[in-house]
């Protein structure tokens, strides 16, 4: 992967009838990375991406694709290609004729433009199904005609938004790592819509994580997990996510603070022995440890991971205890103070 920037975002702001989808969007996107625009829903990420690929048009701000300002350009100008959750197939058009579509739209010659379906097909795990009509196919098989019809368009970046939601979880797993290898075997540059942090944390070089149309945080799935940058950051990513505690329920830090606990930084200890007692209010199973989640006053999401089936009665009290090196501190507002 090559570092210099392909996409450039530079203070972009979207807002229809003075209301607001997205604002101060600024992002340099490297070459041959997997971007990922994560959080909930109506956060702004498909604007954001709707305004790179040139399906809507800025209010502010300005946009480069490989050193090229298209802030104003047409889509069909920006040299990128688009996988959709629809699929967005014609029904009445084979596999073959699907991905060739737009290769006959630009009056690529019969001989390259065969060479290229079955370049993507094989790519795709496609081939033998060149005549099947998108009906005959699953929905893994359909976005993955999607897919391939995005490879044989040949372009150096590919927007995809939400492109795996319609698919069940199990299939979900399977093209995420088709998506992924796909994007590092031709070193493309891919920016990822998804409301779903698995995905994001598991496919992404980079997550760009909004809220309310504001980018909160920029970084590593690791740099987000291990270091967030506020509390919306803290709860969004991390299953389960981080715990968030009043720090008057704590000694020592103060009384206008949250602090950040990890479930698999808190350990249950020997009455007596611990920091808070709480009492258990759910145990779910969850194959290789059980999730066991605690109850205490001035704590939310407060939970404790314990090896194989260890499933604990609602209601009974225990002790928990955590090292203050594990602590994420967090000011009045919620922004990361500490470490
Ligand atoms: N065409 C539009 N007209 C008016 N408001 C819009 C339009 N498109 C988006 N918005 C608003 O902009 C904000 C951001 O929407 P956007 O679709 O980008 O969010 P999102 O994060 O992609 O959400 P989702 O995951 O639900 O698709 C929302 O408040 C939305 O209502």
């Amino acid at each position: 992967m090559t570092t210099s920037t392909f996409v450039k975002l530079d203070g972009i702001a979207k807002r229809w009838n003075g209301q607001l989808g997205v604002e101060g969007i600024t992002l340099d996107i490297p070459e041959g990375s997997f971007t990922a625009l994560l959080g909930p829903s109506g956060c702004g990420k498909s604007t954001t991406l709707r305004l790179l690929a040139g399906l809507e048009l800025p209010d502010e701000g300005q946009i480069l694709i490989d050193g090229k300002d298209v802030t104003t350009s047409a889509a069909s100008d920006r040299n990128l290609s688009m996988v959709f959750q629809s699929y967005a197939l014609f029904p009445h058009l084979s596999v073959a004729e699907n991905v060739m579509f737009g290769l006959k739209v630009r009056r690529v010659p019969k001989q390259e433009r065969l060479e290229k379906l079955h370049r993507a097909l094989e790519i795709t795990g496609l081939l033998g199904y060149e005549g099947r009509k998108p009906g005959e196919l699953s929905g893994g098989q359909r976005q993955r005609v999607a897919l391939a019809r995005a490879i044989v368009a040949g372009q150096r970046l590919c927007l995809m938004d939400e492109p795996l939601s319609n698919l069940d979880a199990k299939l979900r797993n399977a093209v995420r790592k088709d998506i992924k290898k796909l994007q590092r075997d031709l070193g493309i540059t891919v920016v990822y819509v998804t409301h779903d942090q698995t995905e994001a944390m598991s496919m992404a070089d980079t997550v760009v994580l909004m809220k309310d149309g504001h980018i909160q945080q920029v970084g590593s799935p690791e740099d987000l997990y291990s270091r967030p940058n506020n509390t919306f950051v803290a709860e969004f990513v991390g299953a389960p996510p981080m715990a968030l505690i009043e720090s008057t329920a704590l000694e020592g830090f103060g009384d206008d603070k949250t602090i950040g606990i990890r479930a698999e930084n808190i350990q249950i200890v020997p009455a007596g022995t611990g920091r808070m007692r709480c009492k258990v209010n759910e145990s779910e199973f969850l194959g290789a440890e059980t999730l066991i989640g605690l109850d205490h006053d001035g704590t939310s999401g407060l939970c404790v991971l314990q090896p194989g089936l260890s499933l604990m009665p609602e209601g009974d009290e225990v002790e928990i205890n955590f090292d203050d090196g594990n602590l994420h501190v967090f000011d009045d507002a919620g922004k990361r103070l500490a470490g």
